[in-house]
């Protein structure tokens, strides 16, 4: 089988191309990328006005199951993945059972390989059943295929616990994903606390909450040598801390999802529970400082925070609804326009921050358009212009509040392999 993708412009931070290249691949490989080729194919792609770029991978999803298949499953989850651009995503622990030993690894595993079209990388958690006490068995999981531990939804406030999963971590070269939040700091605070949070009588949730915990955390990281990844950043102090950990040479990075480099705690509609998720939106100070740092590739990663939940859950008060929004099928449109059509990212630093860091970082052999890499490739019209319609979604979940946002960019064809996965 011969693929063969005319007239797009290549963006390939791997190979430092960036412009008019044509792609053809054989099987599952890329096998050309070269200026005008001539070649009989099976089938032909016109790239034309479109990007093309290696596959997108996003380090941080919830896809449910087990356990919450009324939320998300590992087929709608990796169908709405696909359909966003992504080729590759890393899957939190937090499901029920919680991914906590290497027979739930391996059940993902299988499940994956049957309902997903999509790579899944599972993330295992850091303590059984998540619950801060007793380590789950990171060795096994290792083996069985973790990329990385997490405690996501949660901190394992315990640090002498979480020391020791560090040293693990670093002993079976695994990633600690880390979700920065004080638990005994955050008390009930359901949004950012601050003038709006008092104004609709919400309780808050201060900058320290996260930016105490990101400093326990980067200092545990340098005392272990693990490789430390800091979740959804939401704060300038994160941020701060952040930069300064890298100028130390420790082994860290940073992710920030969508909505907290776009929204602020203004945009908070105490009655719109798709305004609530963890961390919450922030200040516009906090904002401006994610853009920065974007824009200063001290943070590497755009992630989604993928986080389905059922409407009826959502359909409560601000303060019973559960935290989380969804992101699969937003992130390219609203980085395009919130970034790279802003002149605070180029396209190809969205393409680093969304394929070729975050493949570097996992040690992945992806994230590259060069001859003879597995061909996970994206194809995205930067000029679409479109709004954002929650009911398009094929996610099962619909809980985002960037419904009917204007945007530009949308993907238009997601291949894994060689082979198209989605096709707008
Ligand atoms: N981000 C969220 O608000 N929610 C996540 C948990 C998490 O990422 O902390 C979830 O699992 O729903
Ligand atoms: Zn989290
Ligand atoms: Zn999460």
């Amino acid at each position: 089988m011969k693929t063969l993708i005319k007239n797009g412009h290549v963006i390939d931070p791997a190979t430092h191309k960036e412009g008019a290249y044509d792609i053809l691949i054989e099987g599952d490989k890329i096998a050309k990328v070269e200026k005008n080729i001539q070649e009989e194919a099976d089938k032909v792609i016109d790239a034309n006005n479109a990007w093309v770029v290696p596959g997108l991978i996003d380090m941080h999803v919830h896809l449910r199951e087990p356990g919450f298949e009324h939320k998300e499953t590992i087929k709608t989850g990796s169908k709405s993945g696909a359909k966003g651009g992504f080729t590759t995503i890393c899957t939190m622990p937090n499901t029920n059972p919680i991914i906590d030993n290497e027979y739930m690894v391996e059940y993902l595993n299988l499940k994956a390989s049957r309902d997903s079209a999509i790579n899944i990388l599972p993330i295992g958690s850091v303590t059984k059943g998540q619950k801060g006490e007793e380590l789950a068995n990171i060795g096994n999981m290792a083996k069985a295929g973790i990329c990385g531990i997490s405690e996501d939804g949660h901190t394992v406030m315990n640090a002498g616990i979480y020391k020791k999963a560090m040293t693990y971590s670093k002993m079976f070269d695994l990633i600690v994903f880390a979700h920065c939040e004080d638990k005994d700091l955050v008390g009930k605070g359901v949004m950012n606390a601050g003038d709006k949070a008092l104004s609709l009588g919400l309780a808050g949730i201060s900058n320290d909450v996260e930016d105490v915990i990101t400093s326990r955390d980067i200092i545990l990281a340098r005392q272990t040598g693990t490789k430390l990844h800091l979740c959804h950043i939401s704060t300038k102090g994160s941020l701060k801390l952040l930069e300064r950990a890298k100028e130390d040479k420790i082994d860290v990075t940073g992710e920030v999802c969508p909505h907290h480099f776009i929204l602020t705690d203004e945009d908070v509609d105490g009655f719109d529970t798709n305004y609530k998720m963890n961390p919450p939106l922030r200040s516009k100070v906090d904002v401006e400082a994610l853009k920065e740092g974007l824009k200063k590739d001290i943070i590497d990663i755009i992630a989604t925070d993928h986080a389905p939940h059922h409407y009826d859950e959502k359909n409560t008060t601000f303060d019973e609804a559960p935290f989380g929004i969804v992101g699969l099928e937003t992130a390219v449109p609203l980085t395009i326009t919130a970034l790279v059509n802003k002149g605070i990212i180029t396209p190809k630093q969205m393409v680093e921050k969304m394929s070729y860091n975050p493949a570097k970082r996992l040690g992945l052999d992806k994230g590259s358009l060069a001859e003879g890499k597995t061909a996970d490739i994206t194809i995205i019209n930067p000029n679409k212009k479109h709004t954002i319609d929650v009911n398009t979604f094929v996610s099962k979940g619909k809980n985002s509040p960037f419904h009917n946002y204007e945007v530009r960019g949308m993907v238009t064809h997601t291949m894994v392999s060689g082979k198209v996965v989605f096709e707008s």
